[in-house]
């Protein structure tokens, strides 16, 4: 089974023609201000409209508002929307229903009680993103290349395809994908040479080494 993977924060031509380049399933961009990641309706879909085809295009999002997401949908041919804040079920609900998009939930993810949220999603949601549950007061809800303990997902049940996320590199990938048994992977800290910033050959090193990674060892 090939791993899926998904390059998130993209936001210059350098990272977008990295991950295409380097047969990145999915590619992410923040629409959530206070990250260094973050771009704007427009240069999200300056940057796309750079490379047809390829990557399947996700925007993240956080407690955004249905204005807030239609205008990215103007500009930007998303196929998968996000949600990494405090979405509850239903709004998560509301959002596909709206918009007509497969929808994504990240759940942060710190001791098992976390995943309680899982089945209440379950029924709502396309995905599950499993990211490590952010330092309480920080600043950003994800991105913080914070790892969690990856055993916490091995041989877990998910009723949705999900990704494992948080602290990846191209040097632990592939054994986070073997410990967790991840069908695939989201990275944004840890192909970037300064934040915010990918690096190209990071970029292509990481999906190298999870494309060559087994979920089963
Ligand atoms: O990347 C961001 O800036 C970001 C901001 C707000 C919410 C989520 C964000 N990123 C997501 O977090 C995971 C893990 O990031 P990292 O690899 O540990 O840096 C990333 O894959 C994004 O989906």
């Amino acid at each position: 089974m090939a791993i899926e993977v998904k390059i998130c924060g993209i936001r210059d031509a350098e990272g977008l023609h990295a991950a295409a380049d380097a047969a990145a399933d999915l590619i992410g961009f923040v629409f959530f201000p206070p990250s260094p990641r973050a771009v704007t309706p427009a240069q999200a879909g300056a940057l796309s409209a750079l490379r047809p085809g390829g990557p399947l295009r996700v925007g993240l999002f956080v407690d955004a508002t249905d204005a807030e997401i239609a205008a990215v949908l103007a500009a930007v041919p998303l196929g998968l929307i996000q949600l990494h804040g405090e979405e509850t079920p239903a709004r998560a609900a509301a959002i596909r229903a709206r918009f007509g998009l497969p929808v994504m939930k990240a759940i942060g993810v710190a001791e098992e009680a976390d995943f309680a949220p899982v089945a209440d999603f379950a029924p709502v949601v396309d995905r599950f993103l499993f990211d490590a549950r952010p330092p309480p007061g920080g600043p950003l809800p994800g991105g913080n290349a914070q790892p969690f303990e990856w055993r916490l997902m091995a041989g877990r049940s998910v009723p949705r395809p999900w990704l494992l996320a948080g602290g990846l590199t191209p040097g632990n990938v592939a054994e986070a994908i073997r410990i967790a048994g991840a069908p695939g992977v989201d990275v944004s800290s840890g192909v970037e040479r300064a934040r915010g910033v990918k690096d190209a050959g990071l970029v292509r090193d990481f999906v190298a080494a999870a494309k060559g990674a087994s979920p089963t060892g």
